[in-house]
């Protein structure tokens, strides 16, 4: 059976379509009554991981009818300017959302440019107050990678409620944010990290199996129970048998997509459905700062307060 037609493969693709052609709805509604929404790009220096991410932003920011701009420093940029561009978006009433792309350069602290996005233009969930919303079960703009894995094992129809959930990465970005979004649907959530004694015997015990920890081939057909579903994060980088490079998850697909019921292919998987939350966050910040403008001004008719 073809990687293409064999259903245990979760694919990212028709649930990003689905989203994005309900955020494009959203979008073209809010800018015929003057509020088009438009998300603005922060990139430091050069990274791979990063252009693919930002070139499909733009690509479907295009598509649901977003206006994108991306905005590129130099690696050499001190915190104090990042900072200061920062605060110049956020008081500009044209822009929705911001998104500051990970990693930045070493002298850059990542948390202190994360917590300068006001918390209303914050598309990605990362300051500490969007962050800390989740932990009150206040999930509708949650951190892009791990709002996606949810909603690809949501696509398997398990219920969630008294799911065993395995986690391998406990990053602030995607583990801890999917340990809470799955608290918050009631399974019983197991974290594991780089001081974790036995990472296969937790992960054999889980119904769902989320891996984000940048490793190749990580996780193996004995470290996986039979019937589980497997989310695979991971976007690695390497040379393929044909001496070409090409980007693996974390997971050994081959070998442990004949033990699991799912399984998410990488690329192909997370990554799409990223990029539509990531438009569908932006959607949410718009009403956000639409319902604070009308609660200032009394309309909702920007064009006519003018
Ligand atoms: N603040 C921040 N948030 C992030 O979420 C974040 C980040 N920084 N830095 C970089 C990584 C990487 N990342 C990707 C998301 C989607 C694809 C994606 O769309 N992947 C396609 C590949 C498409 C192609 O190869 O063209 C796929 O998996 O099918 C890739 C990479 C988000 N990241």
């Amino acid at each position: 059976m073809s990687l293409s037609d064999d259903s245990r493969y979760l694919k990212g693709g028709p649930v990003a379509q689905r989203i994005i052609a309900a955020v494009r709805e959203d979008a073209a509604i809010a800018k015929a009554e003057g509020f088009p929404p438009k998300l603005i790009s922060i990139t430091v220096g050069d990274t791979d991981a990063v252009d693919v991410y930002v070139r499909n932003q733009r690509a479907k920011a295009e598509l649901a009818g977003i206006d994108f701009e991306e905005r590129r420093f130099p690696a050499t940029i001190t915190a104090g300017e990042l900072e200061a561009a920062i605060h110049g978006l956020n008081a500009d009433p044209r822009v929705t959302g911001i998104i500051i792309q990970r990693p930045v350069p070493a002298h850059i602290p990542i948390k202190t440019l994360q917590a300068a996005v006001h918390p209303l233009k914050d598309v990605e969930g990362m300051h500490p107050a969007s962050i800390g919303n989740i932990v009150y079960n206040q999930l509708d703009l949650a951190p892009c990678t791990a709002a996606a894995s949810v909603e690809l094992l949501k696509e398997t129809g398990l219920d969630l409620r008294g799911l065993e959930v395995v986690i391998v990465g406990h990053s602030e970005i995607v583990g801890k944010p999917i340990a809470f979004l799955l608290m918050s649907e009631g399974a019983t959530v197991t974290v594991c990290h780089h001081m974790t004694r036995s990472v296969a015997a937790h992960a054999r015990r889980a119904d769902a199996l989320f891996v984000a920890v940048g490793k190749p081939r990580l996780i193996k057909a004995d470290m996986v129970k039979p019937g589980a579903a497997v989310i695979d994060i991971g976007i690695n980088s390497e040379i393929g048998p044909d001496g070409q490079s090409r980007v693996v998850g974390d997971v050994d697909t081959d070998s442990v997509r004949h033990v699991a019921s799912w399984i998410t292919p990488v690329p192909g998987g997370v990554g799409p459905i990223t990029v539509a939350i990531l438009l569908r966050n932006t959607m949410v910040a718009l009403s956000r700062q639409r319902a604070l403008y009308e609660a200032t001004y009394g309309t909702a008719d920007r064009l006519a307060a003018e």
